[in-house]
């Protein structure tokens, strides 16, 4: 195919996962906005963890909080647990590659602190380990999924969040996950500051 035609393929496929997943999502992007918001404004915490592309989501999210988004406005508390390469090789040489995200937010997290948990299959064991140890804190769990849920779409309690997004692919899954993660820091910045704050 000719390379044109490929990238064009590509950017419709884009387009169409993120038309397609709109009002699946929605609803539960909203919900994730708000208790994120609600955590924030109660001095809580959003810990945040995935693997690959996942892995540099959770950073982008992190650093939309903790510097800014769109308006002008102090930092918020978000901590990326993919980043710390001491921590994460002494985790994964002692214990294990599934714990290097469970054993921080034991660590770290505190009851009423938000997980956020990014994996386009739903399965990857170090973020799946990450949200038991979440519950076990008394954390809340928004997870960013795929396909079908994956081992998330089991072990989901409650009052915790799934956003699904209703694709196969983990390229166009991660594509739409960054738009999710725009709109709740939208959403975010929105409920906590209102427009009093635009730069
Ligand atoms: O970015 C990509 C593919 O676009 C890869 O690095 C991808 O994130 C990695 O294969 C991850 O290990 C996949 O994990 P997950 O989304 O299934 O949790
Ligand atoms: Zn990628």
């Amino acid at each position: 195919m000719d390379p044109h035609e490929r990238i064009a393929q590509l950017f419709h496929d884009s387009i169409r996962a993120k038309q397609n997943a709109l009002d699946q999502v929605s609803p539960a992007v909203v919900k994730a906005g708000r208790r994120m918001a609600q955590a924030l404004n109660q001095d809580q915490k959003i810990l945040v963890c995935g693997n690959g592309g996942s892995a540099a989501d959770a950073q982008h999210f992190s650093s939309e909080l903790l510097n800014r988004f769109e308006l002008d406005r102090p930092g918020l508390p978000a901590i990326a647990l993919t980043t710390d390469s001491s921590t994460l090789t002494s985790v994964a040489n002692d214990y294990s590659f599934d714990h290097v995200f469970s054993r921080q937010v034991q660590a770290l997290g505190l009851a009423g602190d938000i997980l956020l948990a990014i994996t386009t299959s739903g399965n990857s064991p170090n973020v799946v380990s990450a949200h038991h140890a979440a519950k076990k804190r008394g954390m809340l769990t928004i997870a960013l999924t795929g396909r079908d849920g994956g081992k998330f779409a089991e072990i989901m309690e409650s009052d915790d969040i799934e956003i699904r997004v209703p694709h196969q692919q983990t390229a166009r899954i991660q594509e739409v996950h960054l738009l999710v993660i725009h709109c709740i820091c939208d959403l975010i910045d929105r409920s906590l500051f209102g427009e009093t704050h635009n730069r």
